[in-house]
């Protein structure tokens, strides 16, 4: 459903990314990682059409489900996120306005994308709380960002990227700023994701451990380009490139057990 060929991603005229190539299915979950800097971000920020200022995709191709996303302009591209595709930060709650409750910024988001009334809108925020499991809805909405705990933002930012059923959700570092027992309950909710909904997921992550327990393929990045890729088994077995050995060995426990 996704493609990436030969790309090439630059900051003001500097070639960051090189020749990054990637085939996606639906319902495939694929991690990139890589140490900082690596180009992790920048690739999924392309797939969006949100490069940060300067930053420009100079050659090869980007496509969904066939249509050429290099070619979109602003309105395409404002249409496609939020729907097509979505995507989730490291901490959700920090990109939410602090002086503002779950409810407000969860109906905003929605009424920028539908045309419904405000208590449709409310409702509908409730509902898909609710799909995410998360328990006291009516609560969430009544709360600031500043009173949940970094899972539950992560829970309400997944609830928020998942309201229109994208076909592909990137989530950036999505458990890093989370306690190892909290980041596996949101690793296995976005697989339970995938599973429910056949959403293909990138993520990005500097965590080995991560990509190793959710992940179908592994994409390993060094210096921005691709340094090793293949399956979760091949990376995690047979793999024996320096690199990956080396990130494999500094892989940090997941909920308190080692899953690689
Ligand atoms: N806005 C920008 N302007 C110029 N250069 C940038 C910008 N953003 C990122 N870069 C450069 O691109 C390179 C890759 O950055 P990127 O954030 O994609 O890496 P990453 O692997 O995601 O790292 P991290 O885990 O730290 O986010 C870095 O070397 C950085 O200097």
């Amino acid at each position: 459903m996704l493609e990436l060929k030969d790309v090439t991603i630059s900051y003001k005229n500097v070639p960051t990314v090189q020749h990054f190539n990637m085939s996606m299915k639906q319902g495939q979950i694929i991690s990139l990682v890589g140490e900082s800097g690596s180009g992790k971000t920048t690739v999924i920020r392309a797939i969006l059409g949100l490069l940060p200022g300067g930053g420009k995709v100079t050659a090869g191709q980007i496509t969904l489900e066939g249509e050429d996303l290099l070619a979109y302009n602003s309105e395409k591209w404002r249409k496609l996120r939020g729907t097509d595709i979505s995507m989730i930060f490291q901490d959700s709650g920090a990109m939410m306005n602090p002086t503002k409750k779950i409810g407000s910024v969860f109906t905003e988001y929605i009424l920028t994308h539908e045309k419904i009334s405000k208590k449709e809108a409310w409702n509908k925020g409730i509902m898909m709380l609710e799909r995410m499991r998360l328990p006291a809805a009516d609560n969430i909405m009544n709360s600031y960002p500043f009173q949940l705990s970094g899972g539950m933002r992560q829970r309400v930012g997944i609830a928020m990227g998942m309201t229109y059923q994208p076909k592909l959700l990137l989530a950036d570092e999505p458990t890093s700023a989370l306690d190892v027992t909290t980041q596996a309950q949101i690793v296995r909710q976005m697989m339970q994701l995938r599973d429910d909904y056949n959403t293909s997921i990138i993520v990005v992550t500097h965590n080995l451990g991560v990509a190793a327990y959710m992940s179908d393929y592994i994409i390993v990045m060094k210096k921005g380009i691709i340094e090793d890729q293949g399956t979760r088994a091949y990376i995690l077995k047979e793999s024996q490139n320096e690199y990956t050995r080396k990130l494999l060995d500094a892989v940090p426990s997941l909920g308190g057990e080692r899953y690689v």
